[in-house]
């Protein structure tokens, strides 16, 4: 439900993104709502800063973006738990990846990661690297947004979460800065990016390695839709197809596409465009 109505009635389908936040109680956690508020108002502006920088560096004004995050910029934050999976378990289905391989869909992403290790990045020759935790330091994630508006020059970060064995956890903070659900993302007018081309991002991937999951989110198969709420939409329901099931009956995900059942329904499913 999104302010009371039900899920299948609301459109653009990405408004069905927002609601209201799921807060731990005192008990659980103390002072848990301030602290993440808090965080999350910070982090927002510093991203807004970082924004201002991304514009310099391609000889942008520094408020370039600014329009396009307006009164509202969609940011969100989780805090996720990896718990270690047992050896025997590792490459079984899935089980390998904590996070498939996937580009985030939005600007910006600061991942504040603790000391276990297993995130990795994909370098553009189709190698993936570990990227080490280093205390005091956020990891910073190019989105699909980015590479969209600069028209490749800037490559969203393919990456993925290795599941850790042994005995700890591992404990990520990702932030993601985002535009306006209903903002809608121009290549930037500038005639050295026209021909940097993002048609394929990572023509190295070595996509046959990937698990299913995932597969759709690499390289070519991946299509990054201008309006970032169908970008977000197109992520969110890729990433989590039992979601969909549960709580968006008009809604299906195959093979890497939205679809939705008509109402009037002849006995399938059609393609679902992104406005
Ligand atoms: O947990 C992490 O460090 C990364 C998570 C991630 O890539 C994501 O949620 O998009
Ligand atoms: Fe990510």
């Amino acid at each position: 439900m999104i302010n009371g109505r039900l899920n299948h009635l609301v459109y653009p389908l990405y408004r069905r993104l927002r609601g209201p936040n799921q807060w731990l109680s005192n008990e659980t956690i103390p002072h848990f709502r301030p602290i993440v508020e808090n965080f999350m108002l910070k982090m927002s502006t510093f991203s807004m800063e970082v924004m201002k920088c991304i514009a310099l560096s391609l000889g942008l004004s520094k408020d370039y973006f600014d329009s396009s995050f307006g009164h509202r910029p969609h940011y969100q934050m989780k805090v996720a738990r990896y718990p270690p999976v047992p050896e025997p378990e590792m490459g079984g289905n899935g089980s390998l990846y904590g996070v498939g391989p996937h580009t985030d869909s939005g600007y910006l992403s600061f991942l504040l990661q603790d000391d276990v290790g297993g995130l990795q990045a994909l370098s553009k020759d189709g190698n993936w690297i570990d990227v080490l935790p280093r205390r005091g330091t956020f990891v910073v994630n190019l989105g699909e947004m980015l590479q969209l508006a600069t028209n490749g020059l800037y490559l969203a970060t393919m990456h993925r979460v290795v599941n850790c064995q042994g005995q700890k956890s591992r404990y990520s903070v990702p932030f993601f800065f985002n535009p306006r659900l209903d903002a809608k993302v121009e290549h930037i007018p500038i005639t050295e990016f026209s021909n940097a081309g993002s048609k394929d991002a990572y023509p190295n991937a070595p996509v046959s390695n990937f698990p299913v999951r995932g597969n759709e989110n690499c390289g070519a198969r991946n299509k990054i839709f201008p309006i970032f709420g169908d970008n977000a939409f197109k992520s969110f329901a890729r990433s989590h197809p039992q979601l969909v099931k549960m709580h968006h009956p008009d809604l299906r995900e195959a093979d890497g596409t939205i679809v939705f059942r008509e109402s009037a329904g002849d006995n399938g499913y059609v393609l679902y465009f992104p406005s």
